[in-house]
């Protein structure tokens, strides 16, 4: 399976933040999410990987191609949605598409007019009128109507109802059925990731501290809530952070199967995406 997205060794460098070091990969015709806590560096990597900031040094490659070598071709293939509206507020939808439809090769007008339909955006309003959650689809429904082969979404639900936040899901499951199409998708929204995503990523502080597939993720991790006695004698390389409570201590554990199976009288539970990005933001190493 080819790589939809590489990311090598990639740093940019702000006054008071640093990206460091950002590896990952997407498998062509899967999701991943990816999570951090605010100002972990999510939007700062994908305007990095997409030129759009400058990196200091690391390699992107998009369809195993280098962006700088191939910029108009990658860019034909990618739809990109930022949590804020890239669309000037005085235009209406319709401007927007005789923008992009200059822009893109395979601008598809038809399709466009549907999503607008299905996501109930008037089409001769000004953007300055639209919501939040209207302005995030019109967002959603450009980038899929030049049909990319690849969507790099930053938290494109955030402001969303849950009812067109299920739609938008299904429309991104639907998009990678071919198994041709990709998604990169940030969000806070763990619960959206637990439901679609094939691949998590997680970035604290600049630095990626797991991307590994979500079914391995699940298997592996696990949660132990102890004592604070039966924490001490815990060896230490069996778990990844713990944070201390009123009632103990509650501990991320790795190697889950093979921790029960040394420790049969501890009861260890499953992880879900939150309790795995917590654990990393706020848990304590040793
Ligand atoms: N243009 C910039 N100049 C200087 N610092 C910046 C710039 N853009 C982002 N930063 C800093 O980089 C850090 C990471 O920001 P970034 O927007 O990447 O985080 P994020 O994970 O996307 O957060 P959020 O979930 O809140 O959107 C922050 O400390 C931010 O202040």
């Amino acid at each position: 399976m080819s790589d939809a997205i590489c990311v090598h060794e990639l740093c940019k460098e702000y006054p008071d933040f640093s990206l460091q070091n950002v590896s990952f990969c997407l498998p062509k015709g899967s999701i991943m999410g990816f999570i951090g806590e605010n100002g972990a560096g999510k939007t700062t990597t994908i305007k990095t990987m997409l030129g759009i900031a400058k990196k200091t040094s690391g390699s992107v490659k998009l369809f195993g191609l280098d962006l700088a070598d191939h910029e108009k071709e990658i860019k034909n293939r990618i739809g990109v949605v930022f949590d804020e509206c890239s669309f000037h507020d005085t235009l209406t939808a319709l401007d927007v598409a005789k923008i992009l439809g200059k822009i893109y090769a395979d601008w598809d007008d038809p399709l466009y007019i549907k999503y607008l339909k299905q996501f109930d955006l008037p089409e001769k309003k000004k953007i300055k009128e639209y919501s939040r959650g209207m302005k995030m689809k019109l967002g959603i429904a450009a980038a899929l109507s030049h049909h990319p082969d690849l969507l790099i979404l930053d938290e494109p639900t955030s402001g969303l109802d849950p009812v067109i936040r299920e739609e938008i899901l299904d429309i991104f499951l639907e998009f990678i059925q071919d198994e041709e199409h990709s998604i990169l998708l940030s969000s806070h929204i763990t619960s959206d990731l637990d439901k679609i995503a094939d691949y998590l990523t997680f970035i604290h502080e600049g630095k990626i501290v797991l991307s590994k597939s979500k079914d391995e993720i699940l298997e592996d991790l696990g949660i132990l809530k102890c004592s604070l006695e039966e924490f001490g004698a815990l060896d230490k390389t069996s778990f990844i952070t713990y944070r201390k409570n009123q009632f103990g201590c509650e501990v991320l554990i790795k190697d889950k199967m093979n921790f029960i199976s040394r420790h049969p009288d501890m009861i260890v539970d499953p992880v879900s995406t939150e309790s795995v990005m917590v654990f990393y933001a706020r848990g304590k190493t040793v």
